[in-house]
């Protein structure tokens, strides 16, 4: 399928080349024909709707015949073909093209295709996606092949197929990596659209191997069974941030994929708000595996299991029989998922052992000592279970919970924890157990996805598709979700950048006369969080008051053992009192309240320090690397790297060599350091674990979290990017529902009527004057021998294209879509004339060429007949002179017996003589 990407020659294809395939013109005729298809039958009632008064609609119209929805055709238009609903929508499904601009009739038009279950709009190159709350029945067959390929933007209804067919196209044609950006708040629907994406990419082009597609668009539920998990915004909620990378060779088949993750959210193990859930993947358990197998992994009863429970729900793991039902569906989806991509059945062992063992050491409970400052553990039963999971000494294991290192005057001395410590220490060994599995399985399943025999390929291309965590503001906000919406403040900016700031400076750059858009800047924020960093646009020359930040003071703080939660925010407010976006709240000495692009958020610092300093006590860390277990072993050994996910590690991890369950731990008792170990604990002095530097700086989660943006931001400075924005249409996860604040205020933080008028008043295609005239010689008069400005212009006008289609810059040629989308179609019907002229003219060649051929050979057979028969009548000829010749010499012989008898009769009296021709023919014979 890729074959229809290929280039006129790929061979002299360079970066600046924009050369045309020739599929394009081989697929024009296919698009004509499915444009002219009728539209899917839909019914068109008059939607009524109810309104709670406070904005929020409901409607009831507009339902489909069969259940599901189909792409409708617009009210108004002449329903009927997809064509003329493209036509008919000309001004509306693109909003840049809207004659009345403004931000009530953009939300307007959003309403109403929204009620006609029309979900996806343009803004330009932007898609905008309402989430339908609803299967919608056009992302099929059907619609793989009608956006395949689509010679205008305009010729369709808009569809993310389109962004992903453009993207696909860009990149086989430049040669240049491509971005899409898939944004909004949690809930907007960026995972739904992620998918949508690589099942699209998979449909339009070969993989150099087998399988390659069916595994990409198969790891999502295993990722997400693991990554994802209810939030009380979105029931499959992303917990990490995606990068899904996927690698192409030369002739555009798709070689691999690797999918990079960002920033778990793994706190989540160890804690979940009012009304979310853990994991999906220890419900999913529960549900799915035989009560045996529950058993072998010592899990019995879920509701024993602390993690599982949240303030409002104490009793119950699953709402009811269907979520149960659904739970064991997914489970069963998970296995197959597991054992047909990247697992053996020991590493499926493996990993619900890891599981297990995260459950019982978040059960481990704690109490004060009576005699001594330290904590005792409530229970050894969670404990022996651990060690018997992880297969690690136990006595060692409750030591290591109960005491932990330091090291003071270079000397490393073993403490006995206080109740928070020994808490904060067990929660840590279940967050590391969790989030290193995770890489880990990350790891395994990007192994699956990469054909080895082409990954030495030298050129190869990407697109990549970011779905990061969209931007939360829950009633309890704390260190992650303030992680998230920096991350997604970091977003904005970048798309500010990029569509407006970047695209002010290029028309400034090339002497374009350009009005000014302002635009919801994000820059101030950014500096309060990162700093001075790398949020100066390119273009931009102001100098800003270098301000202390936020990250900085808090990792300042964090390595400080005296400080608290409280004077790390008592610690922001004195430094950042001038920071406009940043304010403390009076009363509560943790709230902190920050004005994000999106929202106000009030977020609690409580265990700020705790989450940044992430520390897992040197001990523990030890003992965890001296289990019997490789797999473990490895698992704690390994390197992080610098993002601080365990998927991109260098070190190896071996397999697991079994989980060694033996039930043997199985009593129950009180765990206690006994009185020579106190005393031995109390006793200042070295006792360095072999194998771990203790000494070692570990790395907070805020320095992996700037990283990890860093490493996200230069992916995308590197590509070609291309936007999708997701937005939410009401709160309450329903279908036809639409809140006008809600969209309101999505539409405002990003940007929407700015990108439309950016859209409208700009010229979003540019191109060099070489790459023009390389592209669109074809269809003009003259040929330059030099492209320039003036020879540009001079080309344009004389193909009668007005003044306000194109600008000329200093080094491009600067164009309106539709006149780019003309030319390219020009130049299509042009070089489908040559080509078809071409074609003719050869098979004339051929037929006159055959022809000639067959009247030699016919000329040849004429000639060849002739000399055979002229050579059969000289042999008849021969053979009756050779007859006349024998008979003559029979009667000769006669004669000469005769003449014994009459002697007397003179010689030769009876004879004939011989005829002169056969006289010859004798000769010619002899
Ligand atoms: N195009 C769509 N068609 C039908 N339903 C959708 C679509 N997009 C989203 N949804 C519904 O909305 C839910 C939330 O979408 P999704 O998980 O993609 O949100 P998200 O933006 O990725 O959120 P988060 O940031 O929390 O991960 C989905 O589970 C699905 O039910």
């Amino acid at each position: 399928m890729a074959a229809r990407y290929a280039k006129l020659d790929s061979s002299k294809h360079d970066a600046d080349s924009d050369a045309i395939s020739l599929t394009q013109i081989a697929t024009t005729a296919k698009n004509v024909r499915f444009r002219n298809e009728p539209a899917a039958d839909y019914d068109d009632p008059e939607p009524d709707y109810d309104s709670d008064g406070a904005g929020n609609h409901r409607y009831n119209g507009a339902r489909p015949k069969h259940g599901v929805a189909v792409l409708p055709a617009l009210p108004g238009s002449a329903a009927g073909n997809l064509r003329q609903t493209a036509r008919s929508a000309d001004t509306e499904h693109d909003l840049s093209a809207m004659e009345n601009l403004n931000e009530v009739s953009i939300l307007h038009v959003l309403k109403e295709r929204f009620k006609h279950d029309v979900i996806q709009t343009y803004i330009g190159d932007v898609l905008i996606v309402v989430n339908p709350y609803k299967k919608l029945d056009f992302y099929g067959d059907r619609y793989h092949e009608m956006y395949k390929f689509v010679n205008k933007r305009t010729d369709l209804e808009p569809h993310i197929y389109w962004t992903v067919d453009h993207a696909y196209r860009q990149m086989t044609d430049t040669t240049k990596n491509q971005v899409i950006l898939i944004s909004g708040e949690s809930g907007a629907g960026k995972t739904e659209s992620t998918k949508l994406v690589v099942k699209h990419l998979t449909h339009i082009c070969q993989s150099t191997m087998s399988n390659l597609h069916d595994r990409i668009v198969k790891v999502n539920p295993l990722l997400e069974a693991f990554g994802n998990a209810q939030t009380v915004m979105n029931q499959n909620s992303s917990r990490f941030g995606k990068f899904v990378e996927l690698n192409f060779n030369a002739s555009g088949h798709m070689k691999g994929a690797c999918i990079h993750d960002y920033l778990l959210e793994k706190s989540r193990v160890v804690h979940i708000g009012p009304h979310e859930r853990n994991f999906h993947v220890f419900y999913y358990m529960f549900a799915g595996m035989p009560a045996e197998t529950l058993r072998y992994y010592y899990l019995e009863d879920p509701m024993a299991h602390r993690i599982l429970k949240s303030d409002h729900n104490q009793k119950r793991m699953f709402y009811d029989e269907s979520d149960r039902k659904l739970c064991k569906q997914k489970f069963e989806e998970m296995e197959e998922i597991m054992g047909k991509v990247a697992f053996t059945k020991d590493d499926i062992s493996t990993i619900y052992m890891c599981l297990a063992a995260v459950l019982y050491i978040t059960n481990v409970e704690f109490q004060p000592e009576d005699d001594n400052d330290g904590v005792t553990i409530v229970d050894d039963f969670p404990v022996n279970y651990v060690s018997d999971l992880l297969t690690i000494d136990v006595d060692k294991l409750k030591t290591s919970l109960m005491c932990r290192t330091s090291v003071i005057n270079e000397e490393d001395v073993i403490a006995l924890k206080t109740m928070e410590q020994a808490n904060d220490e067990r929660d840590a060994v279940a967050k590391a157990l969790y989030s290193r599995l995770f890489g880990w399985i990350v790891r395994q399943v990007n192994s699956k996805l990469v054909d080895s025999s082409s990954a030495s390929a030298t050129t190869s291309n990407s697109i990549g598709i970011l779905d990061l965590s969209g931007f939360e503001n829950f009633v309890d906000n704390s260190f992650e979700q303030l992680c998230i919406n920096v991350a997604n403040e970091k977003l904005q900016y970048f798309f500010n950048t990029f569509i407006f700031a970047t695209e002010q400076a290029i028309y400034a750059e090339e002497g374009i006369d350009w009005s000014h858009i302002e635009f919801q800047n994000n820059e101030d924020i950014l500096r309060l969080f990162l700093g001075d960093d790398d949020t100066a646009p390119s273009g931009s020359k102001r100098s800003f008051r270098r301000l202390p930040n936020m990250f900085t003071i808090l990792d300042d703080e964090s390595k400080s053992p005296q400080t608290t939660d409280s004077s790390l925010v008592r610690n922001w407010s004195n430094n950042l009192s001038d920071a406009q976006n940043f304010k403390s709240v009076s009363g509560d000495e943790l709230a902190f309240v920050i004005t994000h692009f999106a929202d106000e958020v009030t977020y609690s610092a409580n265990n700020f320090l705790e989450k940044n300093r992430d520390r897992l006590g040197a001990n523990l860390v030890s003992l965890l690397q001296k289990s019997e277990n490789d797999f473990i072993k490895d698992l704690f050994s390994a390197e992080l790297a610098d993002t601080g996910v365990l998927s991109r590690t260098k070190s190896k991890i071996r397999k697991s060599t079994g989980c060694g369950l033996g039930m043997k731990s199985r009593k129950s008792g009180r765990g206690s350091v006994t009185g020579e170990t106190v005393r031995k604990l109390k006793t200042r002095g070295k006792h360095q674990m072999p194998g771990t530097s203790l000494h070692k700086v570990q790395t907070t989660a805020s320095q992996y979290f700037k990283k990890s943006l860093e490493e996200l931001m230069r992916k995308m400075r590197t590509a070609d990017p291309l936007f999708v924005r997701c937005i939410k249409p009401n709160l309450d996860q329903e279908r036809d529902m639409w809140s006008d604040k809600l969209v309101q205020r999505q539409l405002q933080y990003s940007g929407v009527l700015q990108i439309a008028k950016i859209a409208r008043l700009g010229y979003p295609v540019r191109m060099s004057f070489c790459v023009f005239y390389k592209r669109f010689a074809m269809i003009f008069q003259e040929r330059v021998p030099m492209p320039s400005g003036d020879a540009c212009r001079k080309a344009l006008k004389a193909a009668g294209i007005s003044d306000e289609k194109f600008a000329i810059g200093k080094t491009k040629v600067f164009m309106k879509e539709d006149l780019a989308d003309h030319l390219r179609l020009a130049t299509l019907g042009r070089a489908s004339v040559c080509l078809q002229r071409a074609i003719r003219g050869h098979v004339a060649r051929r037929v006159y060429q055959a022809k000639k051929e067959e009247e030699a050979r016919k000329r040849r057979e004429v000639e060849e007949r002739k000399r055979q028969e002229l050579k059969a009548r000289q042999q008849r000829e021969l053979e009756q002179s050779q007859r006349a010749l024998e008979r003559e010499k029979a009667r000769k012989d006669a004669e000469l017996a005769a003449s014994g008898s009459e002697e007397t009769k003179p010689r030769g009296q009876d004879e004939t003589p011989p005829t002169e021709h056969s006289v010859s023919l004798a000769r010619q014979t002899s």
